[in-house]
């Protein structure tokens, strides 16, 4: 199924997503998968989104996905570790989009007042630490205008959040902490929330009131 699904897929095959894909997959680098990718553009499109805010760049290929995916679309993308922010700054000064992208450096959090100046983003999309989940959208959902779209990826954590006895030990506590998220999130009356079993797992809500 998947093999037929790839076929009715116009694929990117831009040389330097080529060699951000070769890249991720030789140093392990996780970049989201090619199922989420479809339905995360497919939302941005949907609700034109022009003014994304990504947590989580690692090599820049989902800000890349992003911004090469709408014509008018500009993305904004933190990310903490240095090493993986300088190859995300060489892979995308390669770019043509590089205009479209401003790629942070450092832990998102220590961005909060540079993105407030300039708040109203159109969608956001948080693929960093589980465990902040919750923080990342307290945070920065404020940012997104009503209406907004919010996507969450691996809410259902390699399955381990439905079935955490099944995970190794040491990611036990992870699964349990992705499970009171996708709680908190479900119920939380700012947003209107559906998850889906893609990849490794989808959140997707849209931004109904500034309740936070
Ligand atoms: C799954 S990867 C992101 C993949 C990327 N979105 C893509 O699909 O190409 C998660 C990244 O989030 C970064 N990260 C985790 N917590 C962060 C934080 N608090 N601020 C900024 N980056 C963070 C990690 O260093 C890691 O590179």
């Amino acid at each position: 199924m998947n093999k037929y699904l790839e076929t009715l897929r116009e694929k990117n095959d831009d040389p330097v997503l080529n060699e951000m894909r070769l890249h991720a997959e030789k140093e392990n680098v996780p970049i989201l998968e090619e199922e989420s990718m479809q339905l995360l553009l497919q939302v941005l499109a949907l609700t034109n989104a022009e003014r994304v805010l990504e947590i989580g760049s690692a090599i820049g290929y989902s800000a890349f996905r992003m911004a090469s995916d709408g014509a008018r679309r500009s993305v904004t993308t933190v990310e903490r570790d240095r090493h993986r922010y300088e190859q995300a700054r060489s892979f995308l000064a390669r770019s043509s989009y590089q205009p479209s992208i401003t790629l942070l450096h450092g832990d998102a959090f220590d961005y909060v007042e540079e993105i407030s100046q300039d708040p109203s983003y159109d969608a956001l999309f948080v693929d960093a630490a589980k465990s902040h989940n919750q923080a990342f959208i307290e945070t920065f959902a404020p940012f997104v205008k009503r209406g907004g779209v919010i996507v969450v990826d691996n809410v259902l954590f390699k399955g381990w959040v439905a079935d955490p006895a099944g995970a190794p030990k040491r990611l036990q506590n992870l699964a349990g902490n992705v499970h009171a998220f996708n709680d908190w999130f479900r119920n939380h009356p700012a947003f209107a929330t559906r998850f889906h079993a893609v990849g490794d797992g989808l959140a997707i809500a849209i931004k109904q009131e500034n309740l936070l």
